[in-house]
């Protein structure tokens, strides 16, 4: 074992990229974890011959990605590291993420081509096939989070729990497309020789644990929450809906005593592929992988009354909750680090790249030229209290609320208009849509009884994600959440890889009784430190006219609207 300072990494396979943070732990005890090394593999910009677009690739509803792709790029994550000179012998523990609800279907024998790899080739050469022997994939199209294909699996699924709201009760959340059983069941139905040809079954986050593990990972209880095929109360596989989308489906899911296990449960010891190829202690453990949304609420120091908002391809806002009451168009899932209790969410997929949309219509692209015009608007917004303009981005089909998408409504000067004027004025309206659609939610989840009270109890917003980056955007949401809002140190770019950094270190620190072994929430309130104030919200009487006469109307246009 290296005598050098010992490192803890984090691995996020989110939508667009695979990102990498290393920690290493505090010089003195109590002290914040230090980020050391960040690395990252962007898919579409560095793996072209996949021909994704933000990560996925589209055909009507139907939205997957190349599961080689994945495998490839921790192939050139690896090398670019290596390249670098990141001292890997250092590295103590691994854990990670994925993004939610998508699925990988391991071929027969894929078990032992993962035990089994040779240092001397990459992953990809030897998992993605080869004239021997065929590839450890029965299905190279994974479905994700962005697919809408699976309605009919879902009305299934609903009937047979008795509805939505029984399914809710069971699951944590009423049927959704994305979510991982409706996907499996359609897999089945589509392609019944595939799902014959398949081992076993991965959400994101356990086939990425699965690659270091050198054999299929078990999925952990935070990210199974997103599968509508667990009982979220006593985390256990329910037996009926498994039935109900695919035969055989629980010993593809899992092959332990326990269907599901702990998000921070140590795995075992890195493959020792890694150990020959890259110089990875053999002593490495590598730690349970989750959901990247429950991983980002392992990097902040949320407390009672403080929200989680991510800006990462989709908005998502979670807040920690001791009882699971599932409201009807939000998840409840268990957490990822107190293992008697849950988080809600509220997921909004018209996020990011709706707002990249507007900025490369408005601004070519260019969120420098996006911010000028957001505060060209701001200068007017005055004027414009009493009758302000308001709109629905809806480019895609949206989660939050359920709408088919390929729609922008925009209501100005008490009408429906094509255009407002100026056009430019859309710059502004998203952000206030966006943000005023997520307090909208979430006072309808408060109303179904979560622990955060709500405005103005509500304490602080703390953000993460890469839109985080925008100070137009924070200042919006403060304004609307009429709270603070508050960012980690600027170069904390990605909280989710980071969040499971921290964990890998707990876990192992608590595995090898070494210095730390407290609870994990103490190693999150070191990061008070590192949480700066990015904005506050403007008190001026006429904006809060604004943005009140903005969510009536909002919530007109959604029953409008309405599908
Ligand atoms: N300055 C900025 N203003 C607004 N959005 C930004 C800015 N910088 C990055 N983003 C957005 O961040 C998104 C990526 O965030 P990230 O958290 O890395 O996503 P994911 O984890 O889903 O891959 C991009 O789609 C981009 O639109
Ligand atoms: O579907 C969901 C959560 O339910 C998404 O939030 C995915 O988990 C993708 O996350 P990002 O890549 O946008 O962070």
């Amino acid at each position: 074992m290296s005598t050098s300072r010992p490192l803890f990494v984090g691995v996020d396979l989110s939508t667009q990229q695979l990102k990498l943070t290393a920690v290493a732990p505090p010089d003195s005890e109590g002290g914040p974890p230090t980020i050391a090394w960040t690395e990252a593999v962007s898919f579409d910009a560095e793996l072209p011959q996949y021909g994704t677009r933000g990560g996925a690739v589209a055909r009507g509803p139907c939205v997957h990605a190349p599961a080689l792709m994945w495998i490839e790029a921790l192939d050139l994550l690896l090398a670019k590291l290596q390249r670098a000179g990141f001292p890997f012998d250092t590295v103590r523990a691994v854990s990670g993420c994925g993004q939610q609800h998508g699925s990988v279907f391991w071929a027969k024998g894929a078990a032992r081509m993962l035990g089994g790899l040779d240092p001397q080739r990459t992953l990809t050469s030897q998992l993605g096939g080869t004239a021997e022997r065929g590839s450890a994939l029965a299905v190279p199209m994974s479905p994700i989070w962005m697919d809408t294909s699976t309605s009919e699996q879902c009305r299934r699924l609903e009937a047979c729990a008795g509805g939505a709201a029984a399914l809710a009760e069971i699951t944590g959340s009423a049927a959704h497309e994305r979510f991982t059983g409706p996907q499996i069941a359609k897999i089945f139905e589509t392609q019944p020789e595939a799902y014959a040809r398949t081992e076993r079954i991965s959400l994101v986050s356990s086939f990425m644990a699965s690659l270091f593990l050198g054999k299929i990972a078990p999925i952990d209880a935070a990210d199974a929450s997103g599968m509508n095929l667990l009982n979220v109360r006593t985390r256990t596989w329910d037996r009926r809906l498994l039935d109900a989308c695919a035969p055989d489906l629980s010993r593809r899911l899992s092959d332990t005593e326990a269907d599901v296990v702990p998000s921070d449960a140590v795995l075992g010891t890195i493959s020792s592929y890694f150990v020959e190829r890259f110089g990875f202690g053999a002593d490495c453990l590598v730690v349970s992988f989750t959901g990247d949304n429950p991983a980002t609420l392992c990097s902040l120091p949320l407390g009672p009354n403080d929200i989680m908002i991510s800006l990462g391809t989709s908005d998502t806002l979670c807040f920690s909750t001791k009882e699971a009451r599932p409201t009807p168009g939000g998840h409840i899932m268990r957490h990822p680090f107190v293992h008697d209790q849950f988080f809600g969410m509220l997921v909004f997929k018209n996020g990011s790249l709706a707002r990249e949309r507007v900025c490369s219509e408005h601004a070519g692209g260019s969120w420098t030229q996006f911010d000028r015009l957001v505060d060209g608007a701001a200068t007017v917004a005055e004027s414009q209290a009493t009758n302000p303009p308001i709109g629905l981005f809806f480019f895609e089909p949206e989660i939050t609320p359920a709408h088919p998408g390929g729609r922008v409504v925009r209501w100005q000067h008490g009408c429906y208009v094509d255009a407002f004027r100026p056009a430019s004025l859309d710059c502004l309206v998203i952000l206030e849509s966006q943000m005023l659609a997520m307090r909208h939610h979430l006072e309808q989840a408060l109303g179904c009884g979560a622990d955060v009270q709500g405005s103005p109890t509500l304490r602080r917003v703390i953000v993460a994600g890469g839109a985080a980056a925008n100070q137009r955007i924070l200042q919006v949401m403060a304004d609307v959440f009429d709270a603070p809002v508050l960012r980690l140190s600027t170069e904390n770019v990605n909280g989710a890889s980071f969040g499971r950094a921290l964990v890998a270190w707990h876990a192992w620190t608590t595995q090898s009784r070494a210095v730390h072994g407290g609870d994990f929430g103490d190693v999150l309130e070191t990061l008070e430190t590192t949480a700066s104030v990015a904005a506050l919200p403007r008190t001026e009487p006429w904006r809060a006219e604004r943005l009140r006469n903005q969510a009536s109307q909002l919530a007109l246009l959604y029953q409008q609207d309405a599908v």
